[in-house]
């Protein structure tokens, strides 16, 4: 089954595009690496195949239908970098983070007993059940990211489409994060994570999309790695590793 397929898909902000003519397809089950350069359109690529923002041309399809027919947060669980990084001063515990996951289910009803197993179940899959009755705003970047993914689980995502999610998380907390991608994704869920550290991407990807602007390679890590795209894309600066702050 296709989660996200999009065609010829082009977007500028004003003039200049941020993304043009890019056509790719992410099948259910596949753990995409999403990378390029510095300001090269990954965030407003995602952003597009999410419906957060819609095309100037082409069309985007999710899970084989228009993407502006799906509801806010429907099947999709978004990590934006702005969720991580800490901001917003709501004063807000995790279990009602997480539980903000399950509004979809429940309605304007009050949460059953299975919302609240739910809530339960995806706290524990992320490993942070002790820490349910803390503010979001009072946890480490590694575990307020886990957080999130538990939101992400307890709506019952399919897809889980994170935004650097590890800016700022120290090397134990990122591996251990990882893994954590990993067994999801071996469970079922697709994933679609940009990341700076192409290292990173591709040891844990089983597919690469390398965009600046235009989209450069988007098949499997092997072909990726093998190929001339990295170079390409990233241009002769030989930027190819950049780190954020
Ligand atoms: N809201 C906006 N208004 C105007 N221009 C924008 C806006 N958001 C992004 N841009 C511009 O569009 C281009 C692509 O930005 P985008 O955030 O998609 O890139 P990115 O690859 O995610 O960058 P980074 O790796 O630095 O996070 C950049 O040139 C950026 O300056």
């Amino acid at each position: 089954m296709t989660v996200v397929d999009l065609e010829n898909v082009t977007f500028a902000y004003g003039e200049q595009p941020a993304v043009r003519d890019v056509s790719l397809t992410v099948a259910e089950g596949d753990f995409l690496g999403l990378i390029g350069p510095n300001g090269s359109g990954k965030t407003t690529l995602l952003q597009l195949m999410l419906g957060l923002r819609s095309p100037d041309s082409g069309s985007i399809e999710l899970f084989g239908e228009p993407v502006s027919s799906f509801e806010d947060g429907e099947r999709i669980g978004y990590v934006s970098q702005q969720a991580t990084s800490g901001g917003g001063s709501m004063p807000v515990t995790v279990r009602e983070v997480v539980t903000m996951g399950r509004f979809a289910h429940a309605g304007h009803g009050r949460l059953t007993n299975t919302d609240h197993a739910a809530v339960d179940d995806a706290l524990e899959t992320v490993g942070i059940t002790d820490l349910a009755d803390r503010q979001i705003n009072a946890l480490s970047g590694g575990q307020r990211q886990r957080a999130y993914i538990a939101r992400a689980l307890a709506s019952e995502a399919d897809l889980l489409a994170l935004d650097e999610p590890t800016v700022g998380v120290d090397a134990e907390s990122r591996d251990a994060f990882y893994q954590l991608l990993e067994s999801l994704n071996a469970d079922g869920i697709t994933i679609i994570l940009i990341e700076h550290d192409i290292g990173v991407v591709t040891d844990r990807a089983s597919r690469i999309a390398c965009i600046n602007t235009d989209l450069y390679h988007h098949g499997d890590t092997e072909s990726f790695v093998e190929s001339d795209a990295l170079t390409e894309a990233y241009g002769a600066s030989g930027q190819v590793v950049h780190h954020h702050h």
